[in-house]
C-alpha cells in the first residue's frame, strides 16, 4: 500500500531484499534514536545532553542504513543493510518505532494481591491445564492405585511373615515351606508393584511436561497478541521470567507433585484403615497427633503461598534487570557501569534471597515438627503396642505391621505436607500467569475489514489526531494534527528530535490508538481496517537493524506470510532485487551465514574477497560507497507507485520529496514542496536545514 521512511542525518541508502517477498505500498525507513529520545522516553530530562553540546534541530546519527521493500505480496517485514562500525549487515524489521519502556504505574501493573484463601476459579484453572492429559494422568492414577496398594499390603504380609517365622519355629519343615511360599508370592507381588510404580512415574512425568509446554504456549501467545502499550508497562525480563520460571513452578506443583501427593493420601488412608484394622484402640491413642499436626499444616501453606508469589515477583525483577543490562552490554561497558550493575543485581538477588531465608526457616520449623511428630507416634506405638503385646492382646507379627503402618502414615503425612506446600507455591505463582492468559489485548490482532486489492489507492489522511502515549498520558504528543498524503506522493516528515516523528507511525501502524480524530488509509478509518491486513501492506524499514540468531536466508524469509513455503530462488530473487546478493555471496556461507543475535555474527565474517586479497582496503568501506549508489538504486525502484512516508534529515534525501510537512509544537507547522518552504526566509523548514547544514560543516571540520 504504502512505504515508510525514516533517515538519519548521516548517509543513508535504502537496500531491497526481503521485501522483494512481500508487497508493501508504504516504506518506513528510521534513523537510529537518540540519547536524548532515550532519556525523554524514560521521563528523565534532557540535561546531560545540553551539558554537553548545544541540542541540534537534527542530531547528526553514526550509522548509513539502506532498506528495500520488495514488490508484490503480503508483508511482514523489511531487511535493511546498515553499514555502521560492525560492518554491513542485512537485517528484517517489522516495526521501526523506537518504543519507550517505562515504569509501570501501580494500577497499570498487573494486580499482586495474594487471597489468604484458594479461590475455586484457581482451582478450576489447574484443572483446566490438566484437563487435555486426563487419560494418560486417569492411567498414572490407576497405576499409583495399584503400586500404593502392593506398598501398603506390605507390612500386613511381612506380619504374617513374622508370625510364622515365630509360631511355626518348632516345626522347622513346615515353617520353612510356609515361609517359601509366602517369600514367593510376596516377590512376585513386590514386581508388580514396582512395574506400577515405574509406570506411574513416567506417565506423570510426560504429563507434566506437557502441561508445562501447552502453559508456555498460551502464555506466549497471550503475550505476543497484546497491544504495543502493554509491552510500555510490562518489561521484557518480567514476561519472560513469567514465561520460563513461573510455569515451571506452577506446572510441576500439578504434576510430579500431584503425583506424590495422591500417592501419599492413598498410602496415608490405606495406613490409617489398616492401623484401625490390626487394633482400633491403639489406632485412636497413635493418630491422636493428627489433628494438630493438619492445622500446622494449613498455616504453613497459606504463608508459603504468599512468599512464593513475592519471591515469583522479586525473581521477576532480577531477571528484568539483567535482560536489559545484558541485552544493552555494549552501553554498559562504554559508561563502566559493570560494577555498579553487579551491585544492583546482587541487591535484587539479596532480596530473593531473604525471601528464601524466610521460606527456610518456615519450612525448617514445619519439618522439624512433623519429623518430631513421627517419632512420638513411632514411641507411642511402641509403648503403648508392647503393653498390648504382654497383655497378650496383640501378637508380634501385628505389634511388627503395625509399626511399620506407622511407619508408612509418617512418612505419607511427611509427603502431604510437601504436596501441600508445593501446591500452594504454585497458586502464588500461579496468579500472574492466570491474569496474562486472561488479558484481552486492547486492540484485535486479526479481525476487521479487508479492503479488496483494486480499492487500495494509498491515500492517508491525519485528521484532527490527538495523542498521548498510554505510559505518559500528561504529556501530549499531538494536538489538533492534520496531514493529507495523496496516493502514490513521497512526503518527507521532519521536525526536531523528540517531535513526533516515529509516533506519527506508529499511531498509522496502529501500534497505538489516537485519543481524537481518526487517521485514514483511501478514506477508511483504520479503526474499521483488519490490523493485521493493514500491517502487511505498510513497509517499515528502522535505521536500528533487528536480526534474528539464523540464516541470512532465514532472515529474509522471515518477512514472508509463510516462511516454509518461501523457496531458495524467492530468496535470491529478493536479495537480488535489493542489490544485496553479490554481497551476500561473499560471505563464505554465503546465504546459510548465520548471524547471530541482533547480526553480531556477521561483522565477524570475514567475506571471502578480503580474505583472498588482504592488501586490498576494508572490505566495507569499499564496499560503502558501491552500495550507497546501489541501494539508492534499489530504493528509488520500491518507491515507484507507492505512497512513501520519510523520515528524514538531509536536505539532499528531502529535496527529492512531493511534499514536506514539519512537526512542531504537537502539529503540523508547515507542508509545502521543499523549495517553496526552502524560499521562506523565516520559515521553520528553512530553518532546521540552516541548523542541519552548519552541523553538517561542523562535523567535516571537527573530522579534519
Ligand atoms: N512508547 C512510548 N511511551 C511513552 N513516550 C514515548 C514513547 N515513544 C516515544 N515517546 C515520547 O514521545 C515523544 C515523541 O517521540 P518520537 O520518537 O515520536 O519523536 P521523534 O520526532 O521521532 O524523535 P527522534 O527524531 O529523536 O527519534 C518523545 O517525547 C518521546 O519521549
Amino acid at each position: 500500500m504504502c512505504i515508510l521512511i525514516r533517515m538519519s542525518g548521516c548517509t543513508r541508502r535504502v537496500h531491497p531484499s526481503r521485501l522483494k517477498l512481500m508487497q508493501p505500498r508504504l516504506l518506513w525507513l528510521e534513523h537510529r534514536p537518540t540519547l536524548s529520545a532515550a532519556l525523554r522516553r524514560k521521563g528523565q530530562s534532557t540535561g546531560l545532553k545540553s551539558s554537553l553540546h548545544p541540542t541540534p534541530a537534527f542530531p547528526p546519527r553514526a550509522a548509513s542504513v539502506y532498506t528495500t521493500v520488495p514488490p508484490r505480496g503480503p508483508l511482514r517485514s523489511v531487511p535493511v543493510l546498515c553499514s555502521s562500525a560492525r560492518g554491513l549487515t542485512l537485517t528484517p524489521v517489522a516495526f521501526a518505532s523506537s518504543s519507550a519502556s517505562s515504569t509501570p504505574t501501580p494500577a497499570e501493573s498487573v494486580k499482586t494481591d495474594t487471597p489468604t484463601v484458594v479461590p475455586l476459579r484457581d482451582i478450576k484453572r489447574i484443572m483446566r491445564l490438566a484437563y487435555p492429559e486426563r487419560w494418560r494422568l486417569a492411567a498414572g492414577v490407576g497405576f499409583l492405585t495399584v503400586s500404593s496398594a502392593v506398598t501398603m499390603s506390605a507390612p500386613f504380609f511381612l506380619g504374617r511373615v513374622i508370625d510364622t517365622i515365630y509360631t511355626s519355629a518348632a516345626d522347622t519343615e513346615s515353617m520353612a515351606a510356609s515361609l517359601t511360599s509366602l517369600c514367593i508370592m510376596l516377590a512376585g507381588v513386590f514386581l508388580c508393584g514396582g512395574a506400577c510404580n515405574a509406570a506411574r512415574v513416567y506417565l506423570m512425568e510426560s504429563s507434566g511436561e506437557q502441561i508445562i509446554r501447552n502453559l508456555r504456549a498460551s502464555l506466549f501467545s497471550s503475550i505476543l497478541r497484546q497491544e504495543v502499550a502493554f509491552f510500555d508497562r510490562n518489561k521484557t525480563g518480567e514476561l519472560i521470567n513469567r514465561l520460563s520460571s513461573d510455569t515451571s513452578v506452577v506446572g510441576s506443583s500439578i504434576t510430579d507433585n500431584l503425583s506424590d501427593g495422591l500417592r501419599a493420601v492413598a498410602q496415608a488412608a490405606a495406613g490409617v484403615s489398616m492401623m484401625f484394622y490390626i487394633s482400633p484402640s491403639l489406632a485412636s491413642f497413635v493418630l491422636l497427633i493428627v489433628p494438630p499436626m493438619a492445622g500446622l499444616a494449613i498455616i504453613y501453606g497459606r504463608f508459603l503461598r504468599s512468599i512464593s508469589k513475592r519471591t515469583q515477583d522479586a525473581l521477576a525483577q532480577a531477571t528484568q534487570l539483567a535482560e536489559e543490562r545484558i541485552s544493552n552490554m555494549r552501553t554498559v561497558r562504554a559508561f563502566g557501569k559493570e560494577l555498579s550493575e553487579v551491585d544492583t543485581y546482587t541487591q535484587k538477588t539479596d532480596y530473593v534471597l531473604n525471601l528464601a531465608r524466610k521460606e527456610a526457616m518456615m519450612r525448617a520449623g514445619f519439618f522439624g515438627m512433623t519429623g518430631l511428630s513421627g517419632n512420638m507416634m513411632i514411641l507411642s506405638v511402641l509403648f503403648k503396642g508392647g503393653l498390648l503385646t504382654a497383655s497378650q492382646h496383640m501378637t508380634v507379627g501385628e505389634l511388627s505391621s503395625f509399626l511399620m503402618y506407622t511407619f508408612w502414615v509418617g512418612i505419607s503425612i511427611a509427603g502431604l505436607s510437601s504436596f501441600y506446600s508445593v501446591l500452594m507455591k504454585g497458586f502464588g505463582a500461579g496468579a500472574k500467569l492466570w491474569e496474562l492468559l486472561d488479558r484481552k489485548p486492547e486492540f484485535p490482532l486479526n479481525e476487521g475489514r479487508v479492503l479488496p486489492a483494486d480499492q487500495l489507492k494509498g491515500q492517508l489522511e491525519f485528521c484532527d489526531i490527538s495523542f498521548a502515549y498510554p505510559t505518559r498520558k500528561e504529556t501530549p504528543i499531538f494536538q489538533n494534527l492534520n496531514l493529507s498524503v495523496p496516493a502514490g506522493n513521497i512526503m518527507a516528515v521532519v521536525g526536531s528530535s523528540g517531535s513526533g516523528k516515529s509516533s506519527m507511525v506508529s499511531l498509522l501502524l496502529r501500534l497505538y490508538d489516537t485519543d481524537a480524530g481518526k487517521i485514514t488509509i483511501d478514506g477508511h478509518d483504520i479503526r474499521d481496517l483488519n490490523p493485521f491486513w493493514l500491517r502487511g501492506h505498510i513497509g517499515t524499514v528502522s535505521q536500528e537493524p533487528v536480526l534474528f540468531s539464523c540464516s541470512i536466508r532465514e532472515n529474509i524469509a522471515y518477512g514472508a506470510l509463510n516462511p516454509d513455503a518461501v523457496t531458495t530462488e524467492d530468496i535470491y530473487r529478493a536479495a537480488k532485487v535489493a542489490n544485496a546478493y553479490d554481497f551476500i555471496q561473499t560471505f563464505p556461507k554465503g546465504f546459510d551465514t548465520v548471524v547471530g543475535e541482533k547480526g553480531v555474527l556477521l561483522s565477524g565474517e570475514e567475506p571471502k574477497q578480503q580474505l583472498m586479497n588482504p592488501k586490498q582496503p576494508p572490505f566495507f568501506s569499499a564496499l560503502d560507497a558501491e552500495n550507497e549508489f546501489l541501494v539508492q538504486e534499489a530504493l528509488e525502484r520500491l518507491m515507484e507507485g507507492r505512497t512513501v512516508v520519510i523520515i528524514a534529515h538531509r536536505l539532499s534525501t528531502i529535496k527529492n520529496a512531493d511534499t514536506v510537512a514539519v512537526l512542531d509544537q504537537r502539529c503540523i507547522a508547515e507542508c509545502g514542496h521543499p523549495t517553496e518552504l526552502l524560499g521562506n526566509k523565516e520559515g521553520l523548514f528553512r530553518k532546521l536545514m540552516e541548523k542541519q547544514a552548519f552541523l553538517q560543516e561542523e562535523q567535516q571540520r571537527a573530522l579534519i
